[in-house]
């Protein structure tokens, strides 16, 4: 199992550190796990000038998987943006061909009081995100920043999907959804924008393959809403690149800290990028405080998605549901008067727990 290491910025490097140490005890343990670490994003743009070297992009495409931690800081917003997405993220993203991006939305019962909602309201949540991620407005062209017709500065992208590009997550997603509990809610915005008009019916006729799911079609607006009104009547969702990035974020919070929420990036033959949901959150970027288990939570995902390793996928994920039962906590994910454990301390305690 070739693993490419690409921890990044801010707390990237800190929180990739413990999911490393996850995946170095299941070797000593007897899993064939090789990693070779290379720099992107902002490690990678001040190596070498650019955000997406193409040794890392070497060792990514040679890999059966990758592990990254988040890319991105104060100190690359300059005017001249060294690392646009489309040179970094978005770039690695394509050119491995991920397009399905699973976002499990899962309330551990540990951290029902950590949650923004009420107890009631999100025990028991279970709700898997399936985010398209190869298109939509975030890869759209024509885009830009120009003077328009009138003389006046203007910026533009354009929100676009092929038919194929929406059979394909349509398929991904009715598929997990058959294995869960066969329901799937597609978002989109069909009243306004042709392109999500496009996609509900291409959604419709994917269904055509899938009698035993129940599709449903809800506006993102109402996605939103419903989301923190009632999050429970949500199974599997399935929605375009840009809704489900706001969304998922949007449901992290119901889990307690998006640093609870992992993610997998697939490619057709589950090749995958697995992924935290959250950025290079600068703000708590070198404090050894940031929560390390978004990014654990995706190596369980990587054992199962890509090597179809349940057992060792299911020891990380027991080993993160003991740890919480023990009471350990980072700061994100601590209720008043709970005493607080490190990025390392988190660490620590997940393979005292395998
Ligand atoms: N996949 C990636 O590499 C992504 C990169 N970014 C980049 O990250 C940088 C910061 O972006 P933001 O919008 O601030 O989003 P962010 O997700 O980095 O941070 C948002 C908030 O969540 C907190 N947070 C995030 N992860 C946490 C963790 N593991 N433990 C505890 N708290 C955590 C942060 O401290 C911050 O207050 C930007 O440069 C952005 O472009 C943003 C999203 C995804
Ligand atoms: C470049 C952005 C699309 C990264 C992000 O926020 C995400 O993938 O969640
Ligand atoms: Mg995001």
């Amino acid at each position: 199992m070739k693993i490419a290491v690409l921890p990044g910025d801010g707390i990237g490097p800190e929180i990739v550190a413990q999911a490393v140490r996850v995946l170095e005890r299941l070797r000593a343990d007897g899993l064939a796990i090789e990693m070779e670490h290379a720099p992107i994003g902002g490690a990678g743009y001040d190596a070498s000038g650019d955000p997406l070297p193409d040794a890392t992009l070497a060792l990514a495409q040679a890999a059966d998987a990758v592990l990254l931690g988040a890319v991105g800081g104060p100190q690359y917003d300059t005017l001249d943006r060294p690392l646009r997405p489309e040179r970094g993220l978005l770039r690695i993203r394509k050119a491995l061909n991920l397009f399905a991006n699973l976002r499990p939305a899962l309330l551990y019962p540990e951290l029902a009081g950590a949650s923004t909602l009420k107890p009631e309201v999100v025990s028991g949540l279970d709700i898997m995100i399936v985010r398209e991620l190869t298109g939509d407005i975030y890869f759209g062209q024509p885009r830009g920043i120009h003077v328009n017709e009138q003389g006046e500065r203007e910026g533009f992208n354009t929100m676009r999907y092929s038919e194929s590009e929406i059979r394909r997550i349509g398929h991904v997603a009715f598929q997990i959804a058959q294995k869960r509990n066969k329901k799937l809610c597609s978002v989109d915005k069909a009243n306004v924008l042709e392109c999500t008009e496009f996609w509900k019916e291409i959604m419709i006729d994917v269904a055509k393959a899938y009698p035993d799911v129940e599709l449903s079609h809800m506006y993102v607006d109402n996605a939103a809403m419903q989301l923190v009104r009632a999050p429970k009547q949500f199974d599997v969702i399935v929605t375009g690149n840009i809704f489900g990035d706001i969304l998922s974020d949007e449901a992290s919070m119901l889990t307690g800290s998006i640093g609870m929420l992992p993610s997998a990036s697939l490619d057709q033959a589950n090749k995958g990028l697995y992924e935290p949901c959250h950025g290079s959150a600068p703000d708590i970027a070198g404090r050894n405080i940031a929560n390390p288990l978004a990014t654990i939570l995706s190596v369980a995902m990587m054992l199962r998605y890509t090597f179809g390793l349940e057992d060792a996928a299911l020891r990380v994920e027991h080993a993160v549901k003991r740890v919480l039962a023990q009471g350990y906590r980072t700061a994100d994910i601590a209720e008043a008067g709970m005493e607080k454990v490190s990025t390392s301390g988190m660490g620590d305690a997940v393979l005292a727990a395998m």
